[in-house]
């Protein structure tokens, strides 16, 4: 790594960048670093307590309690607020395609048909010092209109006309992250403010000229204190850049148990600029076996077991539903894993069935969008949204009907675990983690879309079911040491085959060897594998 050190008298001392890419200097100007080094200190301090919040409310958990709808907040569910009105081009969501940054998915995404594209920083993305520099340069590209790109292929990629490109939305990493490449005061700056940041810093103004944001999707909230200080970062961001205020506007993944008790809470805090809430489902069953990590009594089953269809999966959604239309912002879906399968019809046909019937599921509960993983799924989610869906949203819904407790949220699905089940977790954990270490953030592994959130699924199941202690597959085969190295076992010869990060194979076998048997759970598999990028 090399070092570029920036102390001049001119207000950004202290600031020290690790590591090159083509382009930085164009990005990391003078300008740009003191503005993000000014969110460092104005803003670490209070990112640091939230965190520290986090462990102590999880400790909690761990002794016991259980996530619980808040005393001090009771006035603020009964009153009646809304969020402040809609801007124009987020009216109609019903399709949101989403994908890492690098160029060529950048323009796939932008000109695919969808009404938004969200260029995503966290889940899809693995944050290699190259991957960053790169999407920050993709996305100024793309909202300068001149963004091109040709593939070694020879393949050539170009934007179509702004009014047929969906709207660009971008998801800046969650709280718990550090970037590490940029230390200010000797100290790394908040992963979340350097991507945010640095995208507003370039683009706001141009996208503020056309009505277009910046518009952000942020994820993996926790609480509402979370949430307000995020708001206090884009009030600081929209006086430093002399953007109207509430100019910068927000969608909020609520994809965290905790958060599920603090859904009004949490539109109320970012009310100036919050347009929806988003059922991120994958990072949501993460967040529910990890809050109940050391719960013997909500081990859950096997993750392909796990759909939204669950109880407490539908009672999370149709609250999200209701609490938001009552507010006045959107209620997003989710995600389905499928993706179109190219070398089988059969098993494709079963797979887009399996997509639609998800988006189905999710129009007809009152969501008012969807999320589709790849560009030909926007055909078919588009159709079961326009057929059930007439007019750009459905907030007329206001699901009085949904009652949901706190029981209804927390308590566990029946089900089992199978050995397929089990090996799948395994087999998904290594390959995942090693495609994340050679840099790619997103991979398709049987057909399955796999990114950060659901490869955490299968990561964390795996300690708590090696740590809850007597658990049998349906087969009756104890779950434990000898089970997990066997499945370990099969997989070093993946490192021969050309599957995404195949160099990277034992390394990724190595970490979540050591994951699994820690006496402690991580609290996200990207902290200990980070330590290890670049
Ligand atoms: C839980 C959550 O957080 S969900 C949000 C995070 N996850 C995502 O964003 C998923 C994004 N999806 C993807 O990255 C990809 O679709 C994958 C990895 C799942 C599958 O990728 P591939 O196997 O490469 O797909 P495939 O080969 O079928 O791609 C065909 C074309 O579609 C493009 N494409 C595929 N997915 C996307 C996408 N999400 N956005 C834009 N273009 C895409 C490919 O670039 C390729 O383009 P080309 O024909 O110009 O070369
Ligand atoms: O970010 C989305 C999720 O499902 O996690
Ligand atoms: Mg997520």
């Amino acid at each position: 790594m090399s070092a570029v050190l920036m102390e001049s008298g001119d207000g950004i001392r202290g600031i020290e960048v690790l590591g090159t890419a083509d382009g930085q200097a164009g990005l990391l100007t003078p300008a740009a670093l003191a503005f993000l080094a000014g969110l460092h200190r104005r803003f670490e301090s209070a990112r640091q307590r939230r965190l520290q919040t986090r462990r102590s409310r999880q400790a909690d958990f761990d002794a016991g309690a259980l996530p619980e709808f808040r005393a001090d907040t009771v006035h603020l569910r009964a009153a009646d607020w809304r969020v402040a009105p809609l801007p124009a081009a987020l009216q109609d969501r019903r399709v949101e395609i989403t994908g890492p940054v690098d160029p060529k998915t950048v323009i796939n995404a932008l000109n695919s048909g969808a009404k938004v594209y969200m260029a995503d920083f966290e889940d899809a993305t693995s944050p290699t010092w190259g991957n960053l520099v790169q999407g920050q340069q993709a996305l100024r590209g793309a909202v300068a209109g001149t963004l091109e790109f040709t593939a070694a292929n020879g393949k050539h990629y170009a934007l179509k006309p702004f009014a047929q490109q969906a709207v660009l939305m971008v998801r800046p990493r969650g709280w718990h992250l550090d970037e590490k490449h940029v230390q200010v005061d000797g100290e790394p700056m908040a992963a979340g403010l350097f991507d945010a940041g640095l995208f507003a810093f370039h683009n706001a103004r141009a996208l503020a000229a056309k009505d277009r944001g910046p518009f952000f999707y942020l994820p993996k909230l926790e609480s509402m204190e979370e949430a307000q200080l995020w708001n206090d970062v884009l009030a600081q961001v929209e006086h430093e850049l002399d953007l109207p205020r509430g100019q910068i506007r927000v969608t909020v993944l609520i994809e965290t148990l905790p958060a599920a008790f603090e859904m009004d809470e949490i539109l109320y805090a970012l009310r100036e600029r919050i347009v929806g809430l988003n059922c991120g489902r994958w990072d949501y069953v993460f967040s529910y076996v990890k809050t109940f990590r050391r719960h013997r009594d909500k081990v859950l089953p096997e993750r392909a077991q796990v759909t939204m269809a669950q109880p407490f999966l539908r009672a999370y959604s149709e609250m999200l539903i209701q609490t938001c239309h009552r507010r006045g912002a959107h209620a997003m879906g989710g995600m389905a894993a499928q993706i179109p399968i190219s070398t089988d019809a059969d098993a494709n046909a079963a797979a887009l069935a399996k997509v639609r019937a998800d988006k189905l599921r999710e129009v007809t509960a009152g969501h008012d969008g969807t999320w589709v993983a790849h560009p030909a799924l926007i055909p078919l989610a588009q159709a079961v949204f326009d057929e059930r869906m007439p007019g750009a949203h459905q907030k007329h819904l206001t699901r009085e009907d949904v009652l949901v407790t706190r029981d209804d949220l927390v308590t566990p699905p029946l089900g089992s675990i199978s050995r397929a089940g089990f090996e799948s977790n395994v087999e998904v954990c290594v390959r995942y983690l090693a495609a994340w270490l050679d840099g790619n953030g997103c991979v398709p592994i049987h057909w399955l879309m796999e990114d950060a959130a659901t490869a955490e699924i299968a990561r964390v199941q795996l300690w708590q079911w090696l740590h809850a202690g007597d658990l049998h597959l349906d087969d009756g085969t104890p779950v434990d040491e000898t089970l997990f190295e066997r499945a370990l076992m099969t997989l070093p010869s993946l490192a021969a085959t050309d599957i995404p990060g195949a160099s990277r194979i034992n390394e990724a076998i190595g970490l979540l060897d050591r994951l699994t048997h820690g006496d402690e759970l991580e609290d996200f598999l990207t902290l200990p594998a980070y330590r290890r990028l670049d």
